[in-house]
C-alpha cells in the first residue's frame, strides 16, 4: 500500500475565514503570552481579525516590536510589554501598564526541548519547569486576583500538550509541567466559576513553524522528513486551526464551558497498533551515545 494513499483530513478553511460573527471582540481586550511569535502571535492574530485589542508579552523586545506591527495591521490596538513570565512583580506592572484589564488571558508561552532524563540538569528541568507550569500560574494568579477585586468576568486559556496525559519520553521536564498545567484548568475552573471566570485548556498537535528553537526544530527535521504521514489525518495542523479554537473557547458561544481542555491534534493522540513500531530509545532517537561513555 502507497503511503498517503488516503485523503486525510480535510484542509481548513483559508487564513481570514471566521466561524464566529465579525466583531465578536470589540470592546474586548485579549492577553497573549509568547504572543510575538509562532502559535502565540496565530492566536493572537484570530482575536485581532475578530476586533479584539491585543496585550502581548514575551521576554524579547524585537520580536514583539515586529508582531506589535504586524497585528496592528489588523485594526485593533496592540501593546507589546516585555515581561519573563517567571517574574511576578514584573507581571503585576505589565497588568498595571495594560490599558485596561484584559478579558482574556491565553497562557501560551512555554518552554521545551529534547532531552535524554538522564542528561537533564536541574537548571535545565527548573527553566523549563518555572516558564511553562510556575510562569502560567503567576499570570493566571495576578489575572484571576484583579477580576475577582474588580467583580468582573473573565476567560483564561492554557495552552497544553497532549503528553500531559501520555507521558513524554525525552520530553520529562515539559511534560510534567504540562500535566500542571492541565490541572490547573481543571481545579481553577471550579475556584472562580462562581466569580464568572472561564478557565480551559487548548492542546495543539504537531504544528511546525519557522519560530520554533531549533533545539526542536532541529529534532523534528532531522527524525522525519514526512511529518504529514505519520499523522492519521495525513496533515499536521495550521496555526490558524489553533487559533479558531482558541477565540471559540473565550466567546460568548462557550459560556457554559469550563474546565475543559480541548485537543486540536486530528486524532494523533489517540493513535495506537496493536503492534507497535520497534522501541528506540530516548538517546538513540536524539542521536547520543550511550550514557556516561
Ligand atoms: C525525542 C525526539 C525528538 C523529536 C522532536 C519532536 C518535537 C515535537 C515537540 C512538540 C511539542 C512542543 C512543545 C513546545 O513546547 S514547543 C515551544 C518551545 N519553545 C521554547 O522553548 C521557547 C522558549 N525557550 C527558551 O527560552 C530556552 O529554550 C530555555 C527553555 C532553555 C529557557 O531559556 P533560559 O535563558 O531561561 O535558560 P538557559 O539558556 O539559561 O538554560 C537553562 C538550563 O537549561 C539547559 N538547556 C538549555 N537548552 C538545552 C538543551 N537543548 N538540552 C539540554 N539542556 C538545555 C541549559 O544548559 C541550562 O542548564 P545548565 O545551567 O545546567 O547548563
Ligand atoms: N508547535 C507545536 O507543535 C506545539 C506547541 N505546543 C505549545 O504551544 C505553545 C506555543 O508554542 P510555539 O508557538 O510552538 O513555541 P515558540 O517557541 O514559537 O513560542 C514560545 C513563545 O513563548 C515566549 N516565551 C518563552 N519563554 C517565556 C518567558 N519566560 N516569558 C515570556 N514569554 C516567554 C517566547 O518569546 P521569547 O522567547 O521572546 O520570550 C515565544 O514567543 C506552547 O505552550 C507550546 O508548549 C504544544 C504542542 C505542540
Amino acid at each position: 500500500m502507497t503511503e498517503n494513499a488516503y485523503p486525510g483530513l480535510p484542509s481548513p478553511p483559508p487564513l481570514g475565514a471566521s466561524a464566529l460573527p465579525p466583531g465578536t471582540y470589540e470592546g474586548h481586550t485579549v492577553l497573549v503570552t509568547g504572543g510575538g511569535s509562532g502559535l502565540g502571535k496565530a492566536i493572537a492574530t484570530e482575536f485581532a481579525r475578530l476586533g479584539a485589542d491585543l496585550v502581548i508579552v514575551g521576554r524579547t523586545a524585537d520580536r514583539l516590536k515586529a508582531a506589535q506591527e504586524e497585528l496592528g495591521a489588523l485594526g485593533g490596538r496592540v501593546t507589546a510589554s516585555v515581561c519573563d513570565i517567571r517574574d511576578p512583580e514584573r507581571i503585576a506592572e505589565v497588568f498595571d501598564a495594560a490599558p485596561v484589564l484584559p478579558d482574556v488571558l491565553v497562557n501560551n508561552a512555554a518552554a521545551n526541548f529534547p532531552v535524554p532524563a538522564e542528561d537533564m540538569s536541574p537548571n535545565a528541568w527548573r527553566a523549563v519547569v518555572d516558564i511553562t507550569l510556575t510562569g502560567t500560574w503567576f499570570m493566571t494568579r495576578e489575572f484571576g486576583r484583579r477580576h475577582l477585586a474588580a467583580g468582573t468576568p473573565g476567560s483564561v486559556i492554557n495552552v497544553g500538550a497532549s503528553y500531559a496525559w501520555t507521558g513524554g519520553p525525552g520530553f520529562a521536564h515539559s511534560a510534567a509541567a504540562k500535566a500542571g498545567v492541565k490541572n490547573l484548568v481543571e481545579t481553577l475552573a471550579v475556584e472562580w466559576a462562581p466569580y464568572g471566570i472561564q478557565v480551559n485548556g487548548l492542546v495543539p498537535g504537531l504544528f511546525p513553524h519557522a519560530d520554533l528553537p531549533e533545539a526542536i526544530r532541529g529534532n523534528l527535521e532531522r527524525t522525519d522528513d514526512d511529518k504529514a504521514s505519520r499523522q492519521p489525518a495525513l496533515r499536521v495542523g495550521q496555526a490558524r486551526e489553533l487559533g479558531w479554537a482558541a477565540t471559540f473557547l473565550a466567546s460568548p458561544y462557550a459560556r457554559f464551558v469550563s474546565g475543559h481542555t480541548m485537543v486540536v491534534d486530528g486524532a494523533n493522540w489517540q493513535r495506537r497498533n496493536v503492534v507497535n513500531a520497534p522501541v528506540v530509545p530516548v538517546r538513540e532517537q536524539l542521536g547520543r551515545g550511550p550514557y556516561g561513555q
